[in-house]
């Protein structure tokens, strides 16, 4: 099938002034990446296109599973390529990707992970044979030029002034030309555009197009993203006996010179606890009917293995998990010592924090007999708007 328009999606940066260790793009912006989040806002562009994904060379096969990914069921090619040390380069890399029969060209930002569907048609609605077009929104803020001590030189009329997003588009034959003729390097493809004697026409931008830039715009995009629907609160308690013979596995740290805990996998109560508690939050039933006993694959398992499946699940779900909290009871052994490395440890796992008490229950019942612990859990998940 061939294509009339072609979305050029550059996420090649480093993000130096986010400052993560990864590629921007591949930054998880409420469980799914920046480049992702990016891409979902392309494929629901009504008119079907050629998606060309610049990424950094050491990310081609990731960001073509998040474009397939991001693509489902949608109509639309995707082609990825190696991007450049600048973005003008990896513009121009994208651009050699051109399937031929492409007309209209979009370059559009992968940093601004929540631009809509509806700005994406806008602007391939409003390019002709000879404009360009950019999506832009009024200028807010009073603007002030500065001068080299940093002292206010004066106050600029910002009547005529606006501040413009991605995607930009353009006619194919006048974008290439230009590129080809350029120069320097300038800060968007309509600067170039226009250098090379192009008109360049404005359409209306929107809030939420902004560019994912320093940490406070990617906690502005999470915020955006935030709950949808509400929290769900879950419960979840279990018991296990002391068994001498076994090692002790608890909070997922191993207790040596500790009685261990009976049971099928390793009898990690505040583990399971935790595991029923998400699941119930998530509706997602308890962990008997998730990893049930009589499956071999769980005999003698690591409980984290439960917690980290039960983490994709609950995600899965379209769930972020606010926090998790959990009371040991039982006369050993004496959590108090490893209470911090228990939080830390089950926090990273479940990425949220995790609160860990105990007690005694004075010499009452099971566990005051000393004959095993129980625990009990609670969870706070939140749904997230996708
Ligand atoms: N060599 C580059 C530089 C930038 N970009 C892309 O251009 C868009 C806008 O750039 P910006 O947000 O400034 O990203 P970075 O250059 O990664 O950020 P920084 O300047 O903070 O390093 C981003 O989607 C980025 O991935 C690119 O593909 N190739
Ligand atoms: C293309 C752009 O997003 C339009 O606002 C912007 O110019 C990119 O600039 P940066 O310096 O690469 O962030």
């Amino acid at each position: 099938m061939g294509f009339r328009v072609a979305v050029i999606v550059v996420a090649a940066g480093s993000g130096s002034r986010l400052g993560h260790s990864e590629p921007k793009a591949f930054v998880e912006l409420r469980g799914i990446t920046i480049l992702e989040r990016a891409l979902r806002g392309v494929f629901d562009a009504s008119e079907p296109a050629q998606v060309i994904v610049v990424a950094p060379e050491t990310r081609l096969a990731a960001a073509r599973h998040l474009a397939e990914h991001a693509a489902g069921a949608a109509s639309g090619s995707v082609t990825v390529v190696v991007g450049g040390g600048t973005r003008q380069a990896s513009v121009a890399a994208g651009l050699a990707a051109l399937a031929p029969e492409v007309e209209v060209v979009l370059v559009h930002d992968a940093a601004r992970a929540l631009t809509s569907g509806a700005l994406i048609d806008r602007v391939m609605r409003a390019v002709t044979p000879s404009t360009g077009v950019v999506p832009a929104l009024p200028v807010t803020d009073t603007i002030k030029r500065i001068d080299a001590r940093e002292f206010v030189a004066d106050t600029v009329d910002r009547q005529d002034l606006v501040h413009v997003q991605t995607p930009q588009g353009f006619p194919r034959a006048a974008l290439v030309a230009a590129y080809a003729s350029a120069d320097h390097d300038y800060t968007d493809d309509a600067a170039l555009f226009s250098a090379a004697g192009h008109p360049v026409a404005v359409v209306e931008g929107e809030a939420r197009g902004f560019k994912i830039t320093t940490p406070w715009d990617l906690h502005r995009a999470e915020n955006l993203l935030g709950v949808s629907s509400g929290f769900r609160t879950g419960v979840g308690l279990d018991v296990h006996a002391y068994d001498d013979g076994r090692p002790l596995w608890l909070g997922g740290l191993y207790w040596p010179d500790e009685a261990g805990l009976d049971g099928h996998s390793d009898g990690d109560a505040v583990i399971h606890a935790i595991c029923d508690a998400l699941l119930s939050a998530a509706g997602l039933g308890d962990m008997g009917a998730r990893f049930g006993s009589d499956e071999p694959r769980f005999a003698g398992a690591a409980s984290e293995v439960f917690l980290r499946e039960t983490l994709a699940l609950v995600v899965g779900s379209g769930f972020s998990v606010v926090n998790v909290a959990v009371q040991l009871v039982g006369n050993r052994p004496k959590l108090a010592g490893r209470r911090g490395e228990i939080e830390s440890k089950l926090g990273e796992i479940v990425g949220a924090p995790v609160s860990v008490a105990a007690t005694t229950s004075d010499g009452l019942g099971f566990t005051g007999r000393g004959e095993g612990v129980s625990a009990l859990a609670t969870a706070l998940i939140a749904k997230l708007s996708q």
